[in-house]
C-alpha cells in the first residue's frame, strides 16, 4: 500500500540491479544495507552519526519493543520515528523470530505463539493480527509478516508444517493490515520451507500469490552452511516477482551480501557491524582487523587507509586499541561507526558499478583485496 519501488537499472552479466524504494519517510537506494537497531537505537550511535555516515534506512524490533517501553508509550509517543526522533524510513520485524530466539517456553499453535517474556518471565500470546497491530504502534515503514523461522537442520515434515501455517498466518496478517494499518506502511510477505526447495518453491508460489508491497526470504543465516544458504537464495530469489523488493533476512557479512545482491536480492540487514565492533574487531578493505590484539598498541595508522569516515579520517588503530583495552564506550563507537559506514559505503559501490555494468568485476576485485 504504502512503498512504490522502481528498478533503474539490471546488470548486464549478473541478477543485480539498481532501484529505489519510495516510502512516506524518503527514498531507499538499492541494493541497500540496513542497521540493526533493536531497542530503539543502533547500538551506540546517534541519529546524527547514522544520518551522517548515510544510513537510508534502519530496523527496528517489535518483540523487544512490545516488551520495552511498551505498547503503551509508543502510542503515546506517536511512534517509533518520534520517539527515537528518526525521521527516515525504518523496518521492523513481525517478532515471530525474536520469540523463538530469545523467549523461554513457548509454545506455538495455528492461532499463534505464547511465549514468556526474557525479561521478566511474564506470559504473551502472537497472533498474526497482533504482530501488524504492534507495528501499526510502532508506525514502521515496512512491516513483515509473521512467520515461524525453522531453524537448520529440520526434518522435511515439520518444516512442511511449519511453511504451511506461515502461509496462513501471511493472509491473516495481509487481512488485518488491510483493514487496519496507516495508508503509507506496508507489508513484506516472508518465504520459508527450510532447506527443501520443494518447499521452498510452494511456499515462494502461495506468498507472492498475495498483493504483499514486497517479499522477504526467510529461514537463512540460522546456521546453515553457506553452500545451503547461496544454494537456497539462488533457487529462491528468481521465484520473487522482479517488479517489488525482496530482502534476505539476517545478512551479513560482505561476501553474504555481494552473494545476495548478485542473486537480485535488494535488501538486506544484519547485527554483525555493532555486535563484532563492541568486541574489538573492525571489518576493513583487507579483511577483519581485531583492533584490541597487543600487535596495534603503537601502530598509528587508521582502522582502514582506505576509508574516509570520520573514526578514520581522526583516529588511530592505537587509540582504538586502547580505549576497547581499557573498556571505554567511545572504542565501540568508533568501531561501530567505521564498520556501518563500511558496509554503507560498499553498498554505495556496488550501486555505482551494476550502473556501469561492472558489478561482478567490483566483486572479483573487493574479495581478492578482502582475502576471499
Ligand atoms: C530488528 C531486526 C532484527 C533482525 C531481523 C531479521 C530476523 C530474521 C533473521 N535473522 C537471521 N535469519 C533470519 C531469518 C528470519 C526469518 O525467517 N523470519 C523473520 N521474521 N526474521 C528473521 C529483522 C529486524
Ligand atoms: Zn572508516
Amino acid at each position: 500500500m504504502g512503498l512504490k519501488f522502481e528498478v533503474i537499472k539490471k546488470d548486464k552479466n549478473s541478477n543485480a540491479r539498481v532501484g529505489v524504494i519510495h516510502t512516506a519517510h524518503g527514498d531507499i537506494p538499492t541494493p541497500i544495507f540496513m542497521p540493526v537497531g533493536t531497542l530503539g537505537t543502533v547500538k551506540t550511535m546517534s541519529v546524527e552519526e547514522l544520518d551522517q555516515m548515510g544510513a537510508k534506512i534502519i530496523l527496528g524490533n517489535t518483540y523487544h519493543l512490545y516488551l520495552k517501553p511498551g505498547m503503551n508509550i509508543m502510542r503515546q509517543a506517536g511512534g517509533l520515528h518520534k520517539f527515537m526522533n528518526w525521521n527516515k524510513p525504518i523496518l521492523t520485524d513481525s517478532g515471530g523470530f525474536q520469540v523463538f530466539s530469545l523467549s523461554e517456553r513457548r509454545k506455538i499453535n495455528e492461532n499463534g505463539v505464547e511465549f514468556r517474556s526474557h525479561i521478566d518471565g511474564s506470559k504473551h500470546f502472537f497472533t498474526p493480527e497482533k504482530s501488524i497491530e504492534i507495528q501499526n504502534d510502532i508506525h514502521s515503514d515496512i512491516m513483515m509478516s509473521f512467520d515461524e523461522c525453522v531453524e537448520v537442520p529440520a526434518d522435511y515434515d515439520y518444516v512442511k508444517q511449519s511453511m504451511e501455517r506461515t502461509i496462513r498466518w501471511a493472509k491473516r496478517g495481509l487481512d488485518y493490515h488491510k483493514e487496519h494499518s496507516y495508508k503509507d506502511q506496508s507489508l513484506f510477505g516472508i518465504v520459508q520451507g527450510g532447506m527443501y526447495k520443494d518447499l521452498r518453491e510452494k511456499s515462494a508460489i502461495e506468498t507472492t500469490a498475495m498483493d504483499f508491497d514486497g517479499f522477504s526470504i526467510g529461514g537463512l543465516s540460522v546456521g546453515e552452511t553457506k553452500e545451503e544458504m547461496i544454494d537456497i537464495l539462488n533457487f529462491t530469489t528468481p521465484l520473487l516477482p522482479e517488479d517489488k523488493p525482496r530482502y534476505n533476512m539476517g545478512v551479513g557479512t560482505p561476501d553474504y551480501l555481494f552473494e545476495s545482491y548478485q542473486a537480485g536480492i535488494d535488501m538486506a540487514d544484519c547485527v554483525l557491524p555493532t555486535r563484532i565492533a563492541r568486541n574489538g574487531t573492525a571489518i576493513t578493505s583487507h579483511g577483519r582487523l581485531v583492533v584490541r590484539n597487543a600487535a596495534y598498541m603503537d601502530d598509528f595508522t587508521p582502522l582502514d587507509s582506505e576509508c574516509d569516515c570520520y573514526t578514520c579520517r581522526n583516529y588511530s588503530r592505537a587509540y582504538i586499541r586502547h580505549l576497547v583495552n581499557v573498556n571505554e564506550i567511545l572504542g565501540a563507537r568508533l568501531l561501530s561507526y567505521h564498520n556501518l559506514y563500511f558496509l554503507l559505503k560498499m553498498c554505495e559501490n556496488i550501486r555505482q558499478a551494476i550502473m556501469e555494468d561492472r558489478f561482478l568485476e567490483y566483486k572479483e576485485e573487493f574479495y581478492s583485496k578482502y582475502g576471499y
